[in-house]
């Protein structure tokens, strides 16, 4: 198709937007292409002012704006204006003997609903700002797309000056135009439901929610399946309308286009990354840890998190919650990675990752954790809070003691550690712990008992390809490199770890495999019928073990 097929010649615009960005200058092109300007209250007002010649909408309806606003532009001069299709006689007929003038363009945006919720604004607040003037003439204009080209969104100006001055929009450019203004009043609607709906009952009745094309993806998970990244609009919650930060909105610097496992494993490794507040490097396979610790800082949390088992690591996705230095880009170049996240890269870091060209570097804004959460079910979804950390069982202060001494201020350190890097792993979840670092992973077994065998053995068995020469692994953390470091693992790691387990043991029978494997102290959440037996199991090997009260199941 011609670029310059059906184009319909602009000659009077409709603006009226509360975002008065590029106002002006949109103004100033229109009435340069000789188009008249219809607008309303303040933005008349800055077109005005900026010496643009423009006409009120009240001169067109010829009745004033009102009730603080709410009723200006909801007058049948305007909408037939609007709504009039040119392309059927009867209707410009119409128009003529209403001696109403045709209006070709619509240029609105919204009133910040979502911005006044997240402000905090009180209830009447929210309510007086949402927009009732503004979709009606979006919709109207996006139905009628035929006649009329709408735009809402001020980074299309530049697009407008030009088609105006071309002599108009084509009929595909009306349509796209239409599309857009169409979600955008949807995801506006969905962010008013959702909200409104938690105004009145916790669980909303009916849930609407928009996301936006990010990219079509080269494939799904696997390479017949087709797919795509979207990012969120809005969600039809009151909790969080929308979200900026996360991986969706990362900022890729360098490296190949992101797939669809980069992305789920990638939002992985944030979750387990941004747990701790101390700097801490996550390393994600198949969305489990193979690898998570804290450091003094980003490298040495990275040689910690590596040596827990280096062999998964290979293809890892890495995620840092600070900016990665030089020391840690140096240290990650040479091992085959397939994507690096950290919300900044220190001076030359970047560059030095960005030498690697499979390697995919992203700067991530940390997402927000009080949101809700989905998952697809077959003819339907499940939602949820999402599992965020709380300060009630993930506050070691918090724990209740149940077998053998208190812990030590180190012990301590490791177990709240522990507690909350095993959210990061699949249920049934176990994981072993040495000196803020994973050790051991039992990741999604079906049985604890499993799962905690899992951690032992791989524990251990990774320990026990290496020389175990523990010198090596005080001078790691001096500055060592990570291959020495793993060279140095000590063979038998599961001896003297902490232990931490995502839900209770049901039976004895688990923990007791991290006895004998020389755990010295547990942490879980308790609860179950038989925690009498489990705790005298603990109590016989003299084991420290505490209760959360809190389960971090993750499916
Ligand atoms: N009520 C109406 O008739 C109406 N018509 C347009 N608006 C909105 O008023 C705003 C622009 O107003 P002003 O030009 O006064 O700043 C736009 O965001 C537009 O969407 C309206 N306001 C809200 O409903």
């Amino acid at each position: 198709m011609s670029t310059t097929e059906n184009l319909r010649p602009i000659r009077r615009a409709l603006v009226s937007v509360y975002d008065k960005t590029g106002l002006t200058e949109l103004a100033a092109a229109l009435h340069a292409a000789g188009v008249e300007i219809l607008s309303t209250g303040s933005t008349a007002g800055k077109i005005a002012e900026a010496g643009i010649p423009v006409t009120p909408v009240e001169d067109v309806t010829g009745f004033p704006e009102c009730l603080d606003g709410r009723v200006k532009t909801l007058h049948p001069r305007i909408h037939a204006g609007i709504l009039a299709d040119r392309t059927k006689e009867t209707h410009v007929a119409e128009l003529a003997e209403l001696g109403v003038d045709a209006i070709d363009l619509v240029v609105v945006n919204l009133y910040p609903f979502t911005a006044t919720v997240a402000s905090g604004a009180d209830f009447a607040g929210c309510i007086e700002q949402i927009d009732i003037g503004g979709p009606t003439m979006v919709r109207a204009a996006a139905k009628n797309h035929a006649s009329v080209a709408i735009v809402t969104n001020p980074a299309a100006y530049p697009d407008v000056a030009a088609a105006v001055a071309a002599g108009g929009f084509t009929d595909t450019q009306r349509k796209e135009l239409a599309a857009k203004a169409f979600a955008h009043t949807a995801a506006y609607d969905a962010a008013v439901a959702g909200w409104f709906a938690t105004q009145v009952a916790e669980t909303p009745e009916v849930v609407g929610a928009q996301w936006e094309l990010l990219e079509v993806l080269r494939y799904g998970e696997n390479p017949h399946q087709a797919g795509a990244v979207y990012k969120t609009n809005a969600l039809g919650f009151g909790k969080e309308l929308s979200e900026t930060g996360g991986i969706a909105n990362a900022v890729q610097l360098s490296g190949k286009a992101m797939s669809y496992n980069n992305y789920t494993d990638g939002d992985a490794a944030l979750r387990a990354a941004y747990d701790h507040a101390q700097p801490c490097v996550a390393i994600i396979k198949h969305a489990n840890p193979c690898g998570v610790a804290i450091g003094a800082d980003v490298a040495e949390a990275h040689r910690k998190a590596h040596a827990c088992d280096p062999v998964s690591a290979f293809g890892g996705v890495i995620a840092v919650n600070r900016p990665v230095s030089v020391e840690l880009a140096n240290q990650i170049a040479p091992i085959f990675t397939e994507v690096v996240l950290a919300p900044g890269y220190e001076e030359g870091a970047a560059e030095i990752l960005a030498t690697k060209k499979n390697l995919r570097v992203l700067k991530v804004v940390p997402p927000v954790r009080e949101t809700v959460e989905f998952k697809q079910i077959s003819g339907g979804l499940v939602v949820q809070d999402r599992d965020a950390l709380n300060d009630r069982g993930d506050d070691p202060q918090n724990w209740t003691l149940v077998s053998g001494e208190a812990a030590d201020t180190e012990t301590l350190r490791d177990l709240e550690f522990a507690w909350k890097a095993v959210r990061a792993v699949r249920s049934n979840a176990i994981l072993l712990v040495n000196d803020g670092a994973s050790v051991g992973v039992g990741m999604g077994q079906v049985n604890r008992v499993d799962s905690c065998t899992l951690a032992v053995t791989r524990a251990n068995t990774l320990g026990s390809r290496s020389t175990g020469d523990a010198a090596k692994v005080e001078a790691g953390v001096g500055g060592a490199s990570v291959a020495d470091l793993v060279d140095a693992l000590p063979p038998q790691r599961a001896q003297g770890a902490v232990a931490a387990s995502d839900a209770f043991f049901p039976f004895a029978d688990g923990l007791q495999i991290l006895i004998d494997a020389g755990v010295r102290a547990v942490v879980q959440p308790g609860g179950s019928i038989r925690d009498e037996e489990v705790i005298a199991a603990a109590q016989a090997a003299g084991i420290t073990m505490y209760f959360t009260g809190n389960r971090h199941f993750s499916h």
